[in-house]
């Protein structure tokens, strides 16, 4: 209930997937940011690994991760997920559990990953979405990456053969400078519920604060104020603007669980990525915006 949780410690399982087999650019990174952003706030985060043949049981978990791989990596795990994870999986994407899927692991919570060569991996389907690699010759999507995230940017690094196609998937963001799902209609990631699959890897969570802070957030109010469940911010809003889509980022009505940090060198990383890019201005906002929410701690 709302009203109890803050006389108890506050504490989160976090299932990390195939932590051996997908960990490419320091996907692990993800898991330390958010450990850490927990830690310094006296919040409990415990990690469990599951890797190839480990069941998923969607109740002793709060969040999951699943980190990007070679396709040779992909294909032993596509399998795994389907035989050993899939169905909890579904029913903890089902009961709005905070998942993030980068790049490889993204590509196998859609419908499919059709590599250049070989059999077609079967994804589960997660996300309305499928993904194909058109082969050698295309090139592939590589270097850094910034994103509009409802009205704030997320950046990152990718590097994917395979192009993704939304279906009826909301983005997770539009693509400013880089790939993104296909390198052609500047959509980036995918969206169900509160599973979020992306292209960034980087790590993505160390350079992009708010998202992580999001995600610890969904997990909390998920399990303290389950009560409250509809109040549970869900992306599940988006507005169409001139023709192009616009993601809401939901605000709950419920207080925050997580205490303010001093995020200062984090934002200095995201503005020197969003500079390296030439998007001066966005840094320029990202470092006042910084500034200014700090002033108000
Ligand atoms: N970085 C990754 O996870 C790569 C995923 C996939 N094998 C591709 O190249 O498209």
């Amino acid at each position: 209930m709302i009203s109890d949780y803050r006389s108890q410690k506050l504490s989160l399982t976090l299932g990390h997937l195939y932590p051996d087999q997908l960990n490419l650019y320091g996907d692990r990174g993800n898991i330390l940011t958010l450990q850490r952003r927990c830690q310094l706030r006296g919040i409990e985060l415990r990690v469990v690994g599951l890797g190839v043949g480990d069941a998923l049981a969607p109740d002793e978990y709060d969040l999951l991760f699943i980190g990007g791989g070679q396709d040779k990596e992909q294909a032993p795990v596509a399998q795994d997920l389907h035989e050993m994870k899939g169905i909890g999986m579904w029913a903890a994407i089902e009961d709005d559990m905070p998942v993030l899927a980068v790049c490889g692991g993204f590509q196998l919570l859609a419908h499919y990953y059709r590599p250049a060569e070989g059999p077609d991996m079967r994804g589960l389907g997660v996300f309305d979405a499928w993904t194909e690699h058109k082969g050698s010759q295309v090139p592939r999507c590589i270097g850094d990456i910034a994103i509009r995230w409802g009205d704030q940017t997320l950046v990152g690094f990718e590097n994917h053969g395979g192009r993704t196609y939304l279906g009826t998937a909301q983005p997770l963001g539009r693509v400013i400078k880089g790939h993104g799902n296909n390198a052609e209609d500047h959509t980036e990631g995918a969206i169900y519920r509160n599973a979020f699959g992306t292209y960034l890897h980087g790590s993505l969570l160390p350079k992009n604060p708010h998202f992580a802070d999001y995600l610890l957030e969904l997990a909390l109010q998920r399990k303290y104020n389950h009560a409250e469940s509809e109040n549970v911010p869900s992306f599940n809003s988006v507005a169409t603007e001139h023709g192009s889509t616009v993601l809401e980022l939901p605000r709950t009505s419920l207080p925050s669980l997580l205490a303010p940090l001093d995020d200062t060198l984090e934002w200095e990383a995201h503005a020197s990525l969003l500079e390296r890019l030439g998007l001066y201005t966005e840094a320029a906002s990202v470092l006042r915006a910084h500034i200014d929410s700090f002033r108000l701690v």
